[in-house]
């Protein structure tokens, strides 16, 4: 088979012909953009995604090759000390995400518009999300919310700024909504195809689903020409997220079911933390390699 011709026979879903330009394990060093992601799921690819707040976790992860990280407003839970979302800023969120773009060279850095940047309509959103593509350097925002968000995304991409939509349990409306399993009911159920479908038709590039039951998970994902991004939302979905603090065990407390804890940084940090304690208290730190003479 000649390139040409292999460049134009589109793969079957699911395969991989061209790993070079996987999202995940491809050999490219360029900032992913949003096209790439809309590529990914032509292809059937799936993808990882995980929160960074800093720009050293975000090295990490960058240098690990996570394609797609979120400065999520869970920064409010995980980096600031906050009981919820609500309180977080944008001033906030605008200067982790400064940080977060300086310390990655290939993934897209998605930022989320945090409580009350957006809500109030499209103008209000464009001026946020501005602010956080030109002072941060983000590739592309996240909103919560479907057909009530609509006018916001419309004016977003319209502008140039790529949208994420965040639809299930969406955590800004924590007060109206607690933390609950999404679209359990009929009506529930239709009403979250109905945005996804919303964020679809005014432009958004992904849409996470949180806490939503996998098989309405798999059929949203089915019926849209963009991803979906679960975090408790079954393995239908085309990519996972997951707080990077709750992954690593970092976190403490009590953790979400749809958390899978790949290590336990609380652990390490504390016994590191401890031992270093000791050495000082005892006397055998500094020791003689430690000093200047
Ligand atoms: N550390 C952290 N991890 C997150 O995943 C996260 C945040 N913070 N902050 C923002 C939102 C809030 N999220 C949450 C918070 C709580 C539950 C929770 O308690 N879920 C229970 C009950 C679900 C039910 O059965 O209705 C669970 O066991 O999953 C889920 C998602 C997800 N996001
Ligand atoms: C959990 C993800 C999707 C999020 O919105 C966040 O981290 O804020
Ligand atoms: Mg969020």
């Amino acid at each position: 088979m000649t390139q040409l011709s292999a460049a134009q026979s589109p793969a079957p879903k699911g395969q991989k012909t061209d790993s070079s330009k996987t999202l995940y394990g491809g050999k490219g060093t360029r900032r992913i953009t949003v096209r790439d992601i809309t590529a990914a799921k032509e292809r059937g690819e799936k993808w990882p995604m995980l929160t960074a707040y800093d720009a050293m976790t975000a090295s990490v992860f960058d240098e690990a090759g996570i394609p797609v990280m979120l400065v999520g407003d869970s920064a409010g839970n995980c980096h600031l000390g906050y009981e919820t979302t609500v309180p977080v800023t944008l001033d906030e969120i605008t200067m982790l995400s400064a940080a977060v773009v300086r310390g990655t060279s290939r993934a897209l850095v998605v930022a989320d518009l945090p409580f009350g940047s957006y809500q109030e309509g499209p103008v209000q959103a464009l001026r946020s999300a501005t602010r956080l593509v030109k002072e941060a350097g983000v590739g592309a925002v996240k909103l919560e919310g479907g057909e009530r968000s609509l006018a916001q995304t419309e004016l977003l991409v319209q502008s140039g700024i790529p949208v994420m939509s965040h639809l299930g349990l969406t955590p800004q409306s924590v007060h109206t909504m607690g933390y609950r399993v999404q679209g359990r009911s009929e009506e529930a159920a239709h009403q979250l195809v109905r945005d996804a479908k919303a964020a679809e038709a005014a432009g958004a590039f992904a849409v996470v689903l949180e806490l939503v039951p996998a098989e309405l998970a798999a059929e949203v994902t089915r019926s849209l020409h963009i991803p979906t991004v679960g975090i408790g939302a079954g393995a239908g979905c085309d990519a996972q997220v997951l707080v990077w603090t709750d992954m690593l065990g970092l976190t403490g407390g009590r953790m979400p079911r749809f958390v899978k804890q790949y290590a336990d940084l609380r652990g390490v940090l504390g016994d590191a933390a401890k031992a270093f304690a000791e050495d000082v208290v005892g006397g055998a730190f500094p020791a003689a390699e430690h000093s200047v003479h």
